[in-house]
């Protein structure tokens, strides 16, 4: 096969077993809570977690015993691809849920699983459509002590930079009053790359740079005495 050939295979396998996963966890998450809840994200990541073998990825950490936060908070990360979703559900913490744009709701099983697992949806097309939504998700995460997980780039990008953040989770985490962390996925350049049609195995390390104690804090955040003055920034 071509390289091309090859990649899109994999690619398709990568829907497909999506797909597979997700058919086949949504009536567990039905069976055993009966709805939408953040608790079905522990079966959804558990099912996740044997991606990885199949693609021979594997995922190192470093520096995650500070992600290790009780309490509501707003975890934010790069995003470069749809392999990401691999290594964010190695690290995620109980009571943890993303947003998502809402066209991934309508991708069949895979938006139902999400829908199961508590994802907010927001329409990236209206910023006060949007905003309303992150306005409740910022009470509901004191209310039912839950930390969202946001992709501040709003889209992927992998050519090995950032894109400008948007500033929902900023919005969210001074609604909130709770602390940002951030989250570092290494490149995954080396193993993956649509444009050469490399999608080969590799290592990914997911870190976050809070060693020497600090975490994101926007000034003026109420949160940034809490955590003391080793995580101040
Ligand atoms: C079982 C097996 C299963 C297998 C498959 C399973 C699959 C999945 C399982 C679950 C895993 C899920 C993983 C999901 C990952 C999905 C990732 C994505 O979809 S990424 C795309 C969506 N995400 C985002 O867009 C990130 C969040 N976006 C934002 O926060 C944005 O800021 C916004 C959408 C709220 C607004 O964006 P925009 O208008 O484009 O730009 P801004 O510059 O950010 O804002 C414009 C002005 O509005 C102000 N603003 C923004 N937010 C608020 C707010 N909350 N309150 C008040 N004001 C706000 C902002 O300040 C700007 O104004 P300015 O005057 O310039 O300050
Ligand atoms: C019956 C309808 C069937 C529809 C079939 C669709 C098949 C697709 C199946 C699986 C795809 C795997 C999705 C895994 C979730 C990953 C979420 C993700 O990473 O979304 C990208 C989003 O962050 C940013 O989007 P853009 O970069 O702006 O774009």
């Amino acid at each position: 096969l071509s390289p091309a050939a090859r990649f899109q295979l994999k690619i398709g396998l990568y829907c497909a077993l999506c797909l597979a996963a997700s058919a086949l966890a949504a009536p567990l998450c039905l069976l055993r809570h009966g709805g939408r809840t953040v608790r079905n994200m522990r079966i959804i990541k558990n099912m996740v977690k044997t991606f990885k073998y199949i693609y021979g990825l594997r995922f190192e950490t470093k520096g995650l015993e500070n992600f290790q936060v009780e309490g509501p908070c707003v975890i934010v990360s790069n995003h470069q691809s749809i392999l990401d979703m691999i290594g964010l559900m190695e690290i995620l913490p109980d009571n943890c849920v993303q947003i998502g744009k809402k066209e991934l709701l309508y991708m069949g099983p895979v938006g139902l699983i999400m829908y199961l697992g508590g994802v907010i949806f927001i329409n990236r097309k209206s910023t006060s459509n949007a905003k309303t939504v992150m306005s409740g998700v910022a009470q509901t995460m004191l209310d039912e002590n839950v930390k969202v997980w946001v992709y501040p780039e709003g889209t992927r990008n992998g050519n090995g930079d950032l894109l400008p953040f948007k500033k929902g989770a900023f919005h969210l985490a001074i609604q909130a009053q709770v602390p940002i962390i951030p989250v570092v996925y290494s490149s995954f350049s080396s193993f993956y790359n649509p444009a050469k049609k490399l999608f080969i195995s590799g290592t990914v390390l997911l870190s976050t740079p809070l060693v020497y104690g600090w975490t994101l804090c926007v000034s003026g955040l109420p949160a940034e005495e809490k955590l003391g003055s080793r995580q101040r920034c």
